[in-house]
C-alpha cells in the first residue's frame, strides 16, 4: 500500500501485517464458508444512491440521538471481544476514542478490560452488551456492576445460543478459555429472560441479532426499547442474509414503535447513508474507529 491508509480496507490490510495471524484471523473471520461475511459487504455495493442536486447543503449536521443520548455521528462502536489482542490498552483506549468522537461505546461482555476499568477511563456514554446465562446470578452480577458504573443501556445479544463455527479459529487451534468456561451456559429462553432482565435492572434493553419481521414483531411485544438488525458480523450462522437486505423488512414490521439500529458490512460513509435511508436510526461498527469517524464529518470543498 502506498502512503497513508485512506479507507477501512486499507486499515484492515495494515492490521493483517501487524497482528499475529491467529488474532487477525479471529478479528476478521466469519463462520464456515464465510459466504455471509462477503455478502454483508457486497450487498451494499448493489445499492446505488439517487442524488438530488438543487438542495442547500451549506449546513450539514450528522448528529443524532440514540435512546435520548446525543452523538455527533450516527455510528456507535459495536461490541467486540478482546481488544487487548490488538493493543495493550484494550477497551479502555476504545472508550477514549468514543469520548473524543462524541459517540457511544458498547462494551462486550467478553472484553479484556473490566466493566469498572472502562467506566473510569473516560466519560463516553457507554452501553453494556451481554447474554443471559442459565446461571442467572452470573448475568445479574454483570448487569448490576454495569448499572452501578453508569452504563446507560443493556444490549442483549440473541443470535448466539451456540458459538459460530469459525474454521480459521479451529485451524489456528485458538484456545479460548473464557468461552470454554461459558459453554452451554447461555440461556436459550430469550422471551422469559427479558421479563427477568426487567426485574433486575432499570436500564433500557436493546435486542441485538434480529433479522426477520416475525422476530421484530415479537421484540416489540415483549417490550424491548429498541432492536439491532445484525447477523453478528457473519460470525454466527453462515448463510444468514446480508443484514442490509432485511433492514426494510424489520423497519416496516416495527412501525416506528421502537428505534431500529443496524450493523453488518459497514465500511464507508455511503454504507451508513444507505442504512439510514432504509430506516435505521444509527449504525454500529467495530471497524470504523478513530480517524475514520472524523473523516465522516462534512468537509469544505477545496476543489
Ligand atoms: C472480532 C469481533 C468480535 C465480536 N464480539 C462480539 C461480542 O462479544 N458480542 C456481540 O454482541 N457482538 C460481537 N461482534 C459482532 C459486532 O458487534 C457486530 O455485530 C459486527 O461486527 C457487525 O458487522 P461488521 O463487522 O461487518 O461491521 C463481534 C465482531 C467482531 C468482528
Amino acid at each position: 500500500m502506498e502512503g497513508e491508509p485512506v479507507n477501512v480496507n486499507e486499515f484492515q490490510e495494515l492490521a493483517r501485517q501487524a497482528l499475529p495471524k491467529i488474532y487477525y484471523d479471529y478479528y476478521s473471520g466469519g463462520a464456515e464458508d464465510e459466504y455471509t461475511l462477503k455478502q454483508n459487504v457486497e450487498a451494499f455495493q448493489g445499492i446505488t444512491i439517487r442524488p438530488r442536486i438543487l438542495v442547500d447543503v451549506s449546513r450539514i449536521d450528522l448528529s443524532t440521538t440514540v435512546l435520548g443520548y446525543q452523538i455527533s455521528v450516527p455510528i456507535l462502536i459495536a461490541p467486540s471481544a478482546k481488544h487487548k489482542w490488538a493493543h495493550p490498552e484494550g477497551e479502555v483506549a476504545t472508550a477514549r476514542a468514543a469520548a473524543v468522537c462524541d459517540t457511544i461505546m458498547i462494551l462486550s461482555y467478553r472484553s479484556t478490560c473490566t466493566i469498572e476499568e472502562v467506566a473510569s477511563s473516560c466519560n463516553a456514554v457507554r452501553f453494556f452488551q451481554c447474554y443471559v446465562y442459565k446461571r442467572r446470578d452470573i448475568s445479574a452480577n454483570l448487569l448490576q456492576r454495569a448499572e452501578r458504573c453508569g452504563y446507560k443501556a443493556i444490549v442483549l445479544t440473541v443470535d448466539s445460543p451456540r458459538l459460530g463455527r469459525r474454521e480459521k479459529d479451529i485451524k489456528n487451534k485458538m484456545v479460548n478459555p473464557q468461552l470454554k468456561n461459558f459453554e452451554g451456559l447461555i440461556s436459550t429462553r430469550v422471551s422469559t429472560d427479558i421479563g427477568w432482565l426487567r426485574s433486575i435492572t432499570n436500564l433500557p434493553v436493546l435486542l441485538k441479532g434480529v433479522l426477520t419481521h416475525e422476530d421484530a414483531i415479537k421484540a416489540v411485544e415483549v417490550g424491548v426499547d429498541g432492536i439491532v438488525v445484525s447477523n453478528h458480523g457473519a460470525r454466527q450462522l453462515d448463510y444468514a442474509p446480508p443484514t442490509i437486505s432485511v433492514l426494510e423488512e424489520v423497519v416496516s414490521a416495527v412501525k416506528g414503535k421502537i428505534p431500529v439500529l443496524f450493523d453488518g458490512g459497514i465500511r464507508r460513509g455511503t454504507d451508513v447513508f444507505k442504512a439510514l435511508a432504509l430506516g435505521a436510526q444509527a449504525v454500529l461498527s467495530c471497524r470504523l474507529e478513530g480517524q475514520q469517524f472524523t473523516d465522516l464529518q462534512p468537509r469544505e470543498n477545496t476543489g
